[in-house]
């Protein structure tokens, strides 16, 4: 059914993109290997390329895959920018783009300086990034940043324990009210008017809140495939909520979709990465975010990790692991140049910043279950005059279509 799904909704050049994209997220070994091999053979089967036949005597009816399920996603959400984009440009060709009346537009300026505030005081250098963004993006950025903020506040933040589904649902409803035209608050009235301007769709923030619902009730994750599908709930989801406000180069040759899946891309290194800077923290909640199996073949079990010891067996896990979310790195990196040139240097400061914290679980000898890998003042400043340099030089004019490479 996907596959005939895909097929449809997606132009077998794309389908083809996305099959040799997911090859390459993947490590080349083990069980891995072969799941991520049925997804492929699905994808190829879409572009016509497997004969039915051929394909229903290698896998007859597999369940979905994530990332099958995941990608449905990024098709639909590059399907939305493509038709939006059009139909903002006969809005503007014929005169009918509604100037906001002033007193509404003060009111609105507040509520997006405070998302600025907000940002500043928990992503100093994020915020710092957003200062070389169009000042029309940059306050939708942070009026995104602030929703994601307080969802992630909801679970995680003082009053979590008091968080049930049903707080859950209701923030949800919020969420489309905002979506309508009906925001609660000041914050939710800033990301209402970005909705209302920008081609975002609803579909990446209802899916960030299924992540914390998920979080809410499971603290085990049997396969990778259970991961990746958390990751994208809480942060891959961030990645397609920016790209329509980054907005992709008008030089850029590079199919929206890829963009789309680099973003995605960019969302999963930086979870993976969370989850392995704080692995120690989230046993002491009595949480495992790594593929159970994977723990299982390296011979390490859910008490090992609870007694936090760093032994061989964890270091070559965690190998494993850091090389994994360098993978969803270098798949991010070959999208950045295809944003508009004012957004690259952000994201390419933020995608260092994060990327490093791998480099300083290394450092800390795969100890992440007492120290903590953090980034350095010194190694954070240096990162920024670097993400600057390659967001100037490496320009999608330069690299025809980089993402499909
Ligand atoms: C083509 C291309 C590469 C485009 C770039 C697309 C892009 C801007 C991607 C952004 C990816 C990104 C920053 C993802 C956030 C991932 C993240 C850290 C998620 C965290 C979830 C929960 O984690 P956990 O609870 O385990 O960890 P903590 O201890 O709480 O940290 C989040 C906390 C979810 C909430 C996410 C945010 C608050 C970040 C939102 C960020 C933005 C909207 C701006 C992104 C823009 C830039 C320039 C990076
Ligand atoms: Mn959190």
């Amino acid at each position: 059914m996907a596959g005939v799904l895909l097929w449809v909704i997606c132009p077998t050049e794309n389908a083809s993109f996305a099959t040799s994209s997911l090859l390459s997220l993947v490590p080349k070994s083990g069980s891995q290997v072969r799941r991520y091999s049925k997804v492929c053979s699905r994808l190829k089967f879409s572009t016509g390329v497997f004969a039915a036949a051929s394909l229903s005597s290698v896998v007859a009816n597999p369940p979905r895959s994530s990332v099958e399920k995941v990608y449905e996603v990024v098709l639909k959400q590059a399907a939305l920018v493509r038709e939006q984009k059009k139909e903002r440009i006969s809005d503007v060709v014929a005169g009918n783009d509604q100037a906001e009346s002033m007193s509404r537009g003060d009111l609105l300026n507040g509520a997006y300086n405070r998302c600025g505030d907000v940002c500043a005081e928990y992503a100093k250098t994020f915020y710092l990034g957003t200062l070389l963004m169009t000042p029309e993006r940059r306050r939708a950025v942070w009026a995104i940043y602030v929703w994601c903020r307080r969802t992630d506040e909801l679970v995680d933040g003082p009053n979590a324990s008091h968080i049930t589904p049903k707080a859950l649902d209701r923030w949800e409803q919020r969420l489309n009210d905002l979506f309508e035209g009906r925001p609660y608050d000041m914050y939710d009235a800033a990301l209402s008017s970005t909705v209302s301007k920008y081609p975002v769709d609803i579909q990446p923030f209802k899916d960030m809140i299924k992540g914390m619902r998920m979080d809410l009730k499971k603290s085990r994750y049997k396969d990778f495939d259970e991961l990746y599908l958390y990751c994208y709930y809480v942060a891959g989801t961030v990645g397609l909520m920016s790209v329509p406000v980054m907005g992709i180069a008008p030089e850029s040759k590079a199919s929206t979709e890829s963009v789309y899946n680099a973003a995605l891309a960019l969302g999963i290194a930086n979870q993976l990465t969370n989850i392995l800077r704080d692995v120690g923290e989230d046993a002491r909640r009595g949480r495992i975010y790594l593929p159970q199996d994977e723990l299982a073949q390296a011979g390490l079990s859910d008490e090992d990790i609870f007694k936090g010891k760093v032994t061989d067996k964890w270091r070559s896990f965690m190998k494993g692991q850091i090389k994994r979310a360098r993978m969803f790195f270098d798949e991010a990196e070959k999208g950045i140049a295809e944003l508009n040139a004012a957004s690259r240097w952000p994201v390419w400061a933020s995608l260092l910043l994060y990327k490093q914290i791998l480099d300083a679980i290394e450092v800390n000898d795969y100890d992440n279950f007492t120290k903590r890998a953090y980034v350095g003042k010194a190694k954070k400043l240096a990162s920024l005059p670097i993400a600057y340099g390659r967001a100037l030089m490496l320009g999608s004019s330069k690299f025809a279509e980089p993402a499909r490479s």
